[in-house]
């Protein structure tokens, strides 16, 4: 289970998070829904203890993550928007490296990096650098690296960016599977036809405050609105700008 209590996050004179609370229970999948700069990294980051709140707490199985960072890391995976890996290793020691440093044993890491890498379909590339990789093989090696330890929380910043839709549906397959063991995992995504298939509940992010909560019927009904998308618009006030900007458009082209 994670709680998200009243988390603020200024850089500077930047206020990224403005209080932002939410709990995702065990067995849930919790969608972070926003535009661009709205402060979903940002909580990704500090739920996953790699960037302190400013104010506000994390819990994670009711362990909290600035006080105790290494637990919290121990029971939980992360994949960042941008994979974050040794350019000049290849997948195979990466791995091995992730494996000593979790003190995953021998046996066990080898049968999940063969699962996992089998899956994800990256046989070919075992042996070549990272940094030769193309952006959605680095980002299997990175979700894979965030598996390998079988975290019961995952927090997934746009984990699908960059996969084929073979290893997206193989991906979406695992989250469903991982929510029926009763993992809580967190994701953000631009894509709202997938956090609509996907996700029990969702909430909007805007300007570092949650704006609205609730499962995508519940949201639907809450702003009189058919899709997801038309939800995510019109809370997110792009509907009038979007038809401001494609008559300018219009009439410019
Ligand atoms: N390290 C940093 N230093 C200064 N400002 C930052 C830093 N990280 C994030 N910000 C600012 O905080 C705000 C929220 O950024 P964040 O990356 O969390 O947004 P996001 O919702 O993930 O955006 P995107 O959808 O583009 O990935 C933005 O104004 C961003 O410029």
């Amino acid at each position: 289970m994670i709680e998200a209590e009243n988390l603020v996050k200024t850089f500077g004179s930047t206020h990224a998070l403005r209080g932002i609370s939410f709990t995702v229970k065990n067995g849930e999948i919790y969608g972070l829904l926003g535009p661009n700069g709205s402060g979903k990294s940002t909580t990704m980051k500090i739920l996953a203890g790699i960037l302190r709140p400013t104010s506000g707490r994390v819990l994670v199985d009711g362990v909290n993550v600035s006080e105790n960072p290494i637990k919290v890391k121990e029971i939980t995976g992360y994949v960042p928007e941008t994979p974050v890996l040794y350019e000049s290793l290849t997948p195979i020691e990466f791995f091995n490296f992730i494996g000593s440093v979790r003190r995953i044993p021998g046996e066990r890491l080898n049968e999940m990096v063969e699962t996992l890498v089998k899956a994800f379909g990256i046989e070919k590339y075992l042996g070549e650098l990272i940094g030769s990789l193309s952006f959605g093989t680095k980002q299997k090696v990175s979700l894979i690296s965030a598996l390998l330890h079988d975290p019961k929380v995952l927090i997934l910043d746009e984990a699908m960016n960059g996969l084929d839709p073979k290893s997206a549906r193989i991906l979406r397959e695992l989250l469903l599977q991982f929510k029926g063991e009763g993992r809580s995992i967190v994701f953000s995504t631009h894509v709202l036809q997938l956090a609509e298939m996907i996700c029990d509940r969702v909430g909007v992010i805007y300007n570092g405050e949650i704006i609205a909560e609730g499962t995508v019927d519940e949201l639907k009904k809450f702003a009189h609105e058919e899709s997801l998308e038309d939800v995510f618009l019109k809370l997110t006030e792009s509907q009038d700008e979007i038809f401001a900007v494609v008559q300018a458009l219009k009439e410019r082209l």
